[in-house]
């Protein structure tokens, strides 16, 4: 059997939702299963950004953006996420293959995602991640925020831990030869929250979210056969 690994941090559940059309398409791979995982949020209250939010000196951005209602979604879906398991280092090192969800924070991965990919850093030394496959997604809050450069320099520290990066190609994709504002590309996959969250993933989306899925499993299997032992 093929271990997949999806890991991943949502604040406020767009992430979360990539997530399942992730698994749908891994899914579709015989002798592949997956585990979903949860980077968990900063334990200190006082460095969560969302807590910002309702801070009156915030108040000039949240109308702007519409942002009064974010920290009820926020708790909302921390809720929702709860029966999802804390990621370990070790579910790092059983997997075959591993698939990072994260938003893109100031055009990069949010100080979470970063904090616990620094602690599995020690794997740079031991080689446990090495030549294992691996790909990305993201959500952005608009088109113009940066979700492909977060794709592109998230790779950065994956590929310090020796893993190798699995796009998503043009010629699996058609839905890229569009004028729509939709995410997605050959980086990984995306998806807009809009500037006030709202929006959600549409299908363009979820359906190159299980294109990845399926990908990474695929190469994944492929080389668990090519092993010489289990
Ligand atoms: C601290 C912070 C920084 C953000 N930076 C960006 C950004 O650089 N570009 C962007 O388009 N959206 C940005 N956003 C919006 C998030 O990307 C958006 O809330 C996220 O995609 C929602 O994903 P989630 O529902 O899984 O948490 C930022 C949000 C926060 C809280």
């Amino acid at each position: 059997m093929t271990n997949i690994l999806i890991i991943y941090y949502s604040a406020f559940g767009h992430i979360a939702t990539l997530s399942e059309a992730i698994a749908e398409g891994v899914q579709k791979v015989d002798g592949v299963k997956y585990k979903h995982v949860r980077i968990p949020e900063f334990a200190d209250r006082s460095i969560r950004v969302v807590n910002q939010r309702s801070n009156d000196e915030q108040e000039g951005l949240s109308q702007h953006f519409k942002l009064t209602k974010r920290v009820v979604d926020y708790e909302r879906v921390q809720q929702e996420q709860l029966h999802i398991p804390v990621a370990t280092l070790d579910d790092l090192a059983k997997a075959d293959g591993i698939i990072w969800g994260f938003p893109t924070y100031l055009g990069t991965m949010p100080g979470q995602v970063k904090s616990f990919l620094d602690q599995a850093g020690q794997f740079c030394t031991t080689g446990e991640l090495e030549g294992k496959p691996t790909a990305l997604f993201t959500s952005a809050g608009s088109i113009h925020g940066g979700h492909e450069a977060t794709l592109l320099n998230s790779l950065i520290p994956l590929l310090h831990l020796g893993m190798i990066f699995i796009g998503l190609p043009y010629s699996q994709n058609p839905e890229y030869l569009t004028d729509k504002a939709i995410g997605c590309s050959p980086y990984g996959v995306s998806t807009l929250a809009g500037p006030d969250g709202s929006r959600t993933p549409c299908q363009d989306e979820l359906t190159m979210a299980g294109r990845l899925g399926e990908r990474v499993a695929r190469v994944a299997k492929s080389f668990t056969v090519a092993k010489p032992f289990e």
